[in-house]
């Protein structure tokens, strides 16, 4: 027997576990570091035990149970220690119970499984009372200063990445930077759950090389990944959970583990995001430790309210983008001639006028056409009406394709378009004119017999407004109607 362990004589600790095994594991691995050791496989049994007689150690240990009465068993346990030493066992898979359990009195925890002298370790650490109870206790306090410290720093950092409503992308990536700034953080990565059960990585910060989406073999469809049950964030996501991982062997995946000891990491937690508590998995934030961090209660809720927050996030940005998809719809219905793609009457006259604005104000050209399809009323007659329709979408696309992306087509009536093409003077303007009667003359109609059009052309004039050059350009085409239709008239001077 070592002397730690003789200072450890006449020590009661009390061990509770279902199975028999286990039990007997517990005796034989640390039941020399107590003076005497109860061992029991019930709640009620433990209940009991602690009420005869003092326990210096309850050692709880988690596996085997699984559901929430359990857990609510084993709280009040650790409520009825009243701040005595209790060492909780909880095994990976289970760890989101830790802060549940945390908020029923003070404990130490380890994450099962353990190797006995880790087990060793833990219980004589959990066993030994501090020599000088007044430093202890100024030492918890600053220890907890700093835990607190650290935690708004980080919460700051998150909240700055996630001002502005950007993309997605953008906001995931600075919430991993923010997320790294955690003491011994080395890597923080964002999975974000797209339509269809989608899991993809949206984004990732290494401060040790690591690449997640090399280590999982994909950056989408995770949930599909062999990883999905030992790989903390995974996990997460699928159980709606809290996991800590605090060794990377725990996870029983020998390939996983080799590759995140190669890149330095001790530890790896996983918190679900989700913004209503409830509410659906809307993915998961991965933190990767080069250490091993023994939380405290009050950090487990701080990173939890931290990843509340970024699914807040989250979820703004997601609105912020169905919003805009919304409003681009809107803006199209609105200003856009659902028949031929061009600009509707309402929105082409306040584009001309604005056109009409900056040409003056830049001093450069603006050029206008109207054209007008020559005897449509007889293509309606002779084809009919849809045919008549499918004839106007032909010549509006006909048209856009050879304009400059500058350039707008309005739909005025009917079959009477208007051309306004900006840093366009009429001797260029004319020249797009007769360039596009040749094209409108030589397409082919689906369904019908070939049109022409009829084009007026306009520069507007230094001082001209909207109306007066609407008019010069109708002139114009009038005339081209009355020298036989198929050609271009320049208008008169404003
Ligand atoms: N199919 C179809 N026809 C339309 C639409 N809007 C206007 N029209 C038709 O376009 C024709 C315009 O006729 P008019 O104004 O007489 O002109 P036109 O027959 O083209 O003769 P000119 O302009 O003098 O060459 C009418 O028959 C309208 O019904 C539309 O949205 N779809």
């Amino acid at each position: 027997m070592t002397a730690e362990i003789d200072s450890h004589a006449r020590r009661v600790g009390l061990f509770l576990n279902l199975a028999g095994e286990r039990r007997g594991e517990f005796q034989a691995s640390c039941g020399e570091l107590f003076n005497r050791l109860l061992l029991t496989e019930t709640f009620d049994g433990a209940t009991a035990m602690l009420a005869r007689q003092p326990v210096d150690l309850l050692v709880l240990d988690l596996d085997g149970f699984d559901d929430s009465g359990d857990l609510s068993a084993a709280s009040a346990l650790v409520r009825a220690r009243q701040g005595a030493p209790v060492l909780v066992l909880c095994p990976y898979g289970n760890t989101a119970w830790l802060p549940e359990l945390m908020a029923a009195g003070p404990l130490t925890y380890r994450i099962s499984p353990l190797l006995s002298e880790d087990l060793q370790q833990s219980v004589s650490q959990a066993l030994t009372a501090p020599l000088d109870a007044a430093a202890a206790q100024q030492q918890a306090l600053l220890d907890k200063e700093k835990e607190l410290r650290d935690l708004l720093a980080i919460q700051r950092g998150v909240q700055r990445a996630l001002t502005g409503m950007d993309e997605l992308g953008t906001m995931a990536a600075r919430i991993c930077t923010a997320l790294c700034s955690f003491p011994g953080v080395r890597h923080a990565a964002l999975f974000h759950m797209q339509e269809r059960g989608n899991l993809v990585l949206a984004a990732q910060e290494a401060r040790n090389h690591l690449d997640m989406a090399r280590l999982l073999q994909r950056s989408e469809r995770l949930l599909q990944s062999p990883l999905s049950d030992t790989f903390p964030p995974l996990m997460a996501v699928g159980s709606g959970d809290m996991v800590l991982l605090d060794a990377p062997e725990k996870a029983g995946d020998p390939e996983l583990a080799m590759q995140l000891h190669d890149k330095g990491v001790r530890m790896v937690l996983a918190l679900p995001l989700r913004s209503e508590a409830g509410g659906p998995v809307q993915g998961a934030v991965s933190l990767m430790f080069d250490r091993h961090i023994a939380f405290s209660r009050e950090q487990f809720s701080g990173l939890g309210s931290l990843a509340q927050f970024i699914s807040f996030g989250l979820a703004m940005s997601e609105l912020k983008h169905q919003n805009d998809a919304l409003a681009g719809k809107l803006t199209q219905i609105t200003t856009v001639d659902a028949l031929t793609g061009a600009v509707n009457r309402r929105h082409g006259e306040a584009e001309l006028d604005n056109e009409i604005r900056r040409a003056r104000r830049y001093g450069m050209p603006l050029g206008v056409i109207a054209f007008d399809i020559d005897n449509f009323r007889s293509v309606n007659d002779i084809y009919g009406y849809p045919c008549g329709d499918q004839a106007l979408r032909t010549v509006a696309q006909t048209v856009l394709s050879r304009l400059r992306t500058s350039d707008q087509l309005v739909r005025m009536r009917g079959e009477e378009f208007l051309i306004i093409a900006t840093h366009t003077a009429a001797i260029d303007a004319l020249k797009l004119a007769e360039k596009l009667r040749e094209t409108i003359a030589t397409t082919e109609l689906p369904g019908c017999e070939m049109v022409t059009i009829s084009l007026g052309v306009a520069q507007a004039g230094p001082e001209e407004g909207a109306s007066t050059l609407l008019e010069r350009l109708d002139a114009a085409l009038h005339r081209a109607k009355r020298a036989g239709r198929n050609c271009v008239e320049l208008a008169m001077a404003s």
